[in-house]
């Protein structure tokens, strides 16, 4: 359960989110609107990468300012640009990374990294330099990198953006069938066609929250 409670957050001179109220419980969520709307700043809150200037942010029932390393640790984030989360040479020494402070056996991290490369149809490229992946492979090798950490919460900031259309709809079926709740932020509106709501930001606001036909229809109407 994520709960925002009249959320403002400023950065410089800016009012970039407005007193939001709105508890999240349903399984998919996306998060649609304008650049410059708010939505990476809201997915940010989430894991309490951002802090709200007043309010409060819970997730998991915990607040995101007296408890941000808690939440990181169960709110698994994927970033837009995949550079920005790969730390390691190769593909499997990368993800095999992110699991350092579980006290894991080299065995299991070993049989874990592969478990995850093999889902996402990365195991071929586990021992390739990481940087040397097409984009759309880093994302996935950045989603790989989260998902290897069983998160009880993925939040995702524009997930589709470098992906060709048949690793969009590998993406669309891996939330599918997700069994954690997961926040997208997307301009990609067919990747929430069957989510369960999605939200419209329109400078700092929420401005239609609805089942994804009724929002999708709104921001088309907002945009024209
Ligand atoms: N650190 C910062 N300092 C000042 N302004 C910022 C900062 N970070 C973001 N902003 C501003 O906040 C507003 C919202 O940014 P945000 O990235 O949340 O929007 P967005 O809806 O995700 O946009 P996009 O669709 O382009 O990714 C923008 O006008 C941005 O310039």
């Amino acid at each position: 359960m994520i709960e925002l409670a009249d959320v403002h957050v400023r950065l410089g001179q800016r009012d970039v989110l407005c007193g939001l109220t709105v508890s999240l419980p349903e399984r998919r969520v996306g998060m649609i609107g304008a650049n410059g709307s708010g939505k990476s700043t809201f997915a940010r809150l989430i894991n309490g990468l951002a802090r709200p200037s007043s309010g409060a942010v819970t997730v998991l029932g915990l607040d995101t300012r007296r408890h941000a390393a808690r939440i990181r640790r169960r709110v698994g984030f994927l970033f837009t640009d995949p550079d920005a989360q790969i730390v390691m040479p190769t593909v499997a020494e990368d993800v095999a990374f992110s699991l350092r402070r579980k006290g894991l056996s080299r065995e299991e991290v070993e049989r874990r990294v592969q478990e995850v490369l093999t889902r996402y149809g990365l195991r071929e490229h586990a021992d390739h330099p990481a940087h040397h992946l097409s984009g759309g492979q880093k994302q996935l090798l950045a989603l790989c990198s989260v998902m290897v950490l069983e998160p009880d919460i993925l939040v995702m900031d524009e997930p589709t953006t470098l992906l060709d259309l048949r690793h969009s709809r590998q993406v669309a079926d891996l939330l599918r069938g997700l069994s954690q709740q997961v926040v997208v932020v997307s301009h990609d509106l067919a990747l929430l066609e069957d989510f369960d709501r999605v939200l419209v930001l329109d400078r700092g606001r929420i401005v239609a929250d609805a089942a994804p036909e009724a929002a999708i229809g709104h921001y088309r109407k907002i945009m024209s």
